[in-house]
């Protein structure tokens, strides 16, 4: 993990910060043939060593961006530098030095987890005399060596997913890029996921990540942007984007819900003077308030709406998370709870785990 700069292209005492980084975008533009402009206009700066998350709701041009910055698209406008290589000058030497785990799977489901990581080697060039124990450190790593010679069409999703990561490794690239890496796991083969991405970051190997699930950004990341229909809406710390947010969430249940009690509810929190500037949404059993006095005048509101004859059932106070940042910037709820796994694949995961 990184110290939590905001700016990475400040100089520090290692140097101009432009040599500390292992991603530079600059001012990309990426616009498909039927004239859709993906991507608008984006700069990315990522630190050699950091854990980079980049979010953003379905369609916004997560996995444009990405296939961009790993050479599968050529930029329309704008550049590109990885490990100091520019993507179109020099995409051979991009390749060498990333790692890229796509969302589909890569992996061969006829060969078992060794042959597909072994075959990986081949491909990537690995030294013949390396290779064996490249291959074991990899299945250890994810977490595969006890069924090292299982078919893939075996495994689970999870698995499989652990699997595609190894043999994205095989060349112990300084940067690998993930898109949506753990879409689709139930959420125990999800933390058993999140446990090796940081280890392979610990290990100081930088980490570009896609992903829709907020919790995994503000575990692993040391920053993240947010972008929405090919533009960056920000790029922050975890916390300072969470505290950028202004004041803590309080989350109000009445025991008439029709929408005409709600909506007088509403009208107490704007027109009481208890809080200065709230933001207020109505949910389906009250209210959602954003205030910086949220904490300490809820006793006070509680009065204001007894005073108006609506009783609260139940109240909830909480400081922001980044689903909070993401709501307040995009305008859209994010797919955090949206892409669980299907009872089918959960079921698989679970049997897996039964037969190793
Ligand atoms: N090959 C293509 N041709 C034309 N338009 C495309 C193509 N691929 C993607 N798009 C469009 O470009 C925009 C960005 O898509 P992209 O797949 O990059 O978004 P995303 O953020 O990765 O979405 P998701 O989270 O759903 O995977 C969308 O409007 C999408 O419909």
């Amino acid at each position: 993990m990184q110290p939590t700069d905001t700016n990475p292209s400040r100089d520090d005492e290692n140097g101009p910060g432009e040599k500390n980084l292992a991603i530079t975008a600059r001012d990309i533009h990426v616009t498909y043939e039927d004239g859709t402009e993906a991507v608008q206009g984006v700069d990315i700066s990522v630190r050699s060593g950091e854990f980079f998350g980049f979010l953003g709701p379905n369609g916004a041009g997560k996995t444009t961006t990405i296939k961009t910055l790993v050479t599968l698209l050529h930029p329309t406008q704008g550049t590109v530098q990885i490990n100091g290589y520019d993507v179109s000058e020099n995409p051979t030497a991009v390749c060498e030095s990333i790692g890229y785990m796509s969302q589909e799977t890569s992996v061969d489901k006829e060969f078992t987890a060794r042959e597909n990581v072994r075959f990986a080697c081949k491909i990537y060039g690995v030294p013949e005399g390396e290779r064996a124990q490249r291959v074991d450190e990899l299945l250890e790593l994810v977490n595969l060596l006890d069924v090292a010679d299982k078919r893939a069409e075996t495994f689970s999703g999870g698995m499989k997913k652990r699997l595609d990561a190894a043999t994205a490794l095989v060349h112990q690239p300084p940067v690998v890029f993930l898109d949506e890496p753990t879409t689709g796991l139930d959420p125990e083969a999800r933390l058993t996921f999140w446990e090796y991405l940081q280890s392979i970051n610990d290990h100081g190997t930088t980490v570009f990540l896609t992903t829709q699930y907020l919790e995994e950004v503000d575990r692993l990341c040391d920053r993240l942007s947010i972008i929405q229909d090919g533009q960056l809406l920000t790029t922050d710390t975890p916390d300072s984007l969470k505290s950028d947010v202004g004041g803590d969430i309080l989350k109000l249940e009445v025991t008439d819900t029709s929408s005409q009690s709600i909506d007088s509810a509403e009208r107490v929190v704007r027109q009481s003077d208890v809080f200065d500037d709230p933001s207020v949404k109505t949910t389906e059993s009250g209210l959602r308030i954003r205030d910086r006095n949220a904490r300490e005048r809820t006793s006070e509101l509680f009065v204001s709406l007894h005073e108006a004859d609506i009783t609260v059932t139940g109240f909830d106070i909480r400081s922001p998370t980044l689903d909070d940042v993401f709501v307040q910037l995009t305008g859209e709820q994010s797919n955090s709870d949206g892409k669980e796994p299907s009872k089918t694949e959960a079921e698989a995961e679970a049997k897996q785990r039964v037969m190793k």
